[in-house]
């Protein structure tokens, strides 16, 4: 169980994480999820104790990692990939970690077993493709056997066959009734193997919800009319009220198309034909989950690089995505 609190974190003039609080339960997969510089190492940093915030707590197991009485076995974690001297071989290294953290020996064994690189125990870290570095932090992070993980990006550098083991490695931890919470910056990635996510940009908290909550919020598909007289057909497809539906919102489009939600093809192309208005182009368009992530964090990614990152809690938004998902998402909850 994981849990932040007002958690802040600034690096000089940068703020890299702003105010955050949430909570990762368990028996389930938290996705972490927001562009790069969202402040998502930061907030995995802080909860393992590798770094202090500023203001704010994040605790593992109600308490702050440093109060831990044996880390290795409540919490494991995946943040570089890189880690190990090169010149040791995986199990020298998982051993010298294991002695180091009060785990048993026969732990190594075990967790070279399950990341799949029992056959390559032997050989030095300094020969291992990103692909087996991944599953060598995979198995530092399951050595204490510990009842929460966190994964930074676990699947970053990995081929298709690491990439659908660490799906289902993820699902099973999740399954043992394991904390389990991993960052990535590509939604569709967590689409796959997340149950909830948490979703940050600029720092900020932009949404905290079930996967399928966000789904039905985020893919609203829209129709997409083109029309000469698209001025007098957005005025009369506003008017609209289709029966026990939501109000039809028109934005305007490239020129001379509107995009409409609310309204089926049909009934948009029959009010254009009451309307008078010429139609030359009528669709149903699928909005990906990808693109509303990305319209819902974008206005915090290009304010903290406008901004060197947000400067504070006054000089900030309060609202951390002005765009239009993020105005459907607030209105749905
Ligand atoms: N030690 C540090 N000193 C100064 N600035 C830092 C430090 N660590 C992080 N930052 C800054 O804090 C912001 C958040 O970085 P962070 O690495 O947490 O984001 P992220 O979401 O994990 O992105 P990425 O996937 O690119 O690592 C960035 O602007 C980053 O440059």
């Amino acid at each position: 169980m994981l849990k932040v609190r007002d958690l802040t974190k600034r690096y000089g003039e940068t703020t890299a994480v702003d105010g955050l609080s949430f909570e990762v339960a368990p028996g389930r997969v938290t996705g972490f999820l927001g562009p790069n510089g969202a402040g998502k190492s930061t907030t995995m940093r802080l909860m393992l104790g590798l770094d202090r915030p500023t203001s704010g707590t994040a605790l593992v197991n109600g308490r702050p990692y440093a109060d831990l009485p044996a880390p290795a076995r409540e919490v494991g974690a995946l943040l570089d990939a890189s880690a190990g001297h090169p010149g040791r071989t995986a199990r020298a290294h998982l051993l010298a970690l294991a002695r180091g953290t009060g785990v048993p020996a026969a732990r190594v064994g075990a967790v070279l077993e399950t990341v799949g690189l029992a056959s390559a125990a032997r050989r030095r870290i300094g020969g291992f493709s990103l692909g087996m570095r991944q599953r060598l932090g995979i198995a530092a992070a399951l050595l204490g056997d510990p009842a929460t993980v966190i994964f930074d990006e676990p699947v970053n550098g990995l081929d298709l066959d690491g990439v659908l083991w660490v799906r289902r490695l993820v699902r099973d931890l999740a399954d043992e009734g394991r904390t389990v919470f991993v960052s990535s910056h590509l939604m569709g990635e967590l689409q796959l193997v997340a149950d909830h996510l948490v979703v940050v940009g600029g720092g900020r908290l932009v949404a905290d919800a079930p996967m399928a909550e966000l789904i039905a919020a985020w893919s609203r598909t829209h129709v997409v009319v083109r029309s000469p007289d698209a001025a007098e057909l957005a005025v009369r497809l506003r008017a609209a009220r289709p029966e026990g539906a939501e109000p039809v919102e028109v934005e305007p489009g490239a020129p001379g198309e509107l995009r409409v939600r609310g309204l089926a093809p049909e009934a948009v192309g029959d009010l254009a034909h009451a309307a008078g208005a010429r139609v030359h182009s009528l669709y149903r368009e699928e909005a990906s989950l990808e693109q509303a992530y990305l319209e819902l964090t974008e206005s915090t990614v290009r304010y903290a690089a406008g901004q060197g990152g947000s400067a504070g809690p006054d000089a900030a938004p309060k609202a951390a995505a002005p765009g239009s998902a993020r105005r459907r998402w607030r209105r749905r909850r």
